[in-house]
């Protein structure tokens, strides 16, 4: 009953509602009565000093880490009360800071391994699914920049490219929340631009989260900024808005 009247009141036009969310390792509160709202469409990128809870609170948010108190509502499901599997199939997709890719495997192989398997569901009309998961494929190749890499193993890929199928053995699953830790990381410029455009293209149909360090890649791709310090909000609104807030330049941009 509880949960029912809880997502009659969540505003429909938010896709993540995190409220409360406190996680304590030992008596040490990583993230402490932290709650922001991520809108549907929208690029939100989380910032702040090493250690300030980052990378914990996007752990509670898809099942790694159990939260202590609080709660993050997705589509009107409490997702504190699932599995780490159930929230993926609910349609929270995250890529971890080292890829995880298959080396040995080509690029249609990677992208074809990630298909839902649910989604076989044509039975005897394999063709058709095959027909489906190709045409998925090629598309997915098209948006990460890798239409014509397809028959390439991936070991041959430059870093970036490795990122972005890595990305795209995501967006395959279709997830309405994507959340991605520092991205970048290791890219070259013309790299980082390629996945800001990548991101402005897939944010049409979901929402993204992104935990990053370098600025210039914020300010390309945010939305909304939220500052992390202590496992508590700091500062969030527009990147203008946020960089210039004396208590983000005192703990983390004047740095
Ligand atoms: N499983 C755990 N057990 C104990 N302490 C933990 C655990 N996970 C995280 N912490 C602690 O919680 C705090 C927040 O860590 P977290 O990795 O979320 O920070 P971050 O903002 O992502 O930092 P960075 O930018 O360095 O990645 C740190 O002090 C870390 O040591």
């Amino acid at each position: 009953m509880s949960a029912h009247v809880i997502s009659d009141q969540m505003n429909p036009d938010f896709a993540l509602a995190v409220e409360g969310l406190t996680v304590s390792f030992d008596g040490f509160k990583a993230v402490d009565d932290l709650s922001f709202y991520v809108d549907q469409n929208e690029i939100r990128v989380i910032i702040g000093p090493n250690g300030a809870g980052k990378t914990t609170v996007l752990d509670l948010i898809c099942g790694r880490t159990r939260a202590t108190f609080g709660s993050i509502r997705f589509k009107g499901r409490e997702l504190t009360r699932l599995k780490e599997h159930d929230i993926v199939l609910a349609g929270v997709g995250r890529k971890f800071q080292t890829p995880s890719i298959y080396d040995d495997l080509t690029v249609f192989e990677n992208l074809e391994i990630s298909y839902p398997k649910g989604r076989n569901v044509l039975g005897a009309l394999t063709f058709r699914r095959d027909a489906a998961v190709r045409e998925r494929v090629e598309e997915v190749a098209s948006t990460i920049f890798l239409a014509d890499r397809l028959n390439e193993r991936a070991e041959y890929l430059s870093h970036g490219q490795k990122q972005w199928l890595e990305i795209g053995m995501l967006l395959i699953q279709d997830p309405e929340l994507l959340m991605l830790d520092e991205p970048v990381a290791g890219m070259s410029v013309s790299e980082r631009k390629k996945t800001a455009e990548l991101l402005h293209t897939i944010i049409r149909d979901r929402s993204v989260i992104v935990i990053e360090h370098d600025m210039k890649f914020v300010e390309d791709i945010a939305h909304k900024v939220t500052v992390l310090h202590q496992g508590k909000i700091l500062s969030e609104g527009p990147m203008a808005k946020v960089q210039a807030d004396p208590k983000v330049i005192e703990v983390y941009l004047g740095h």
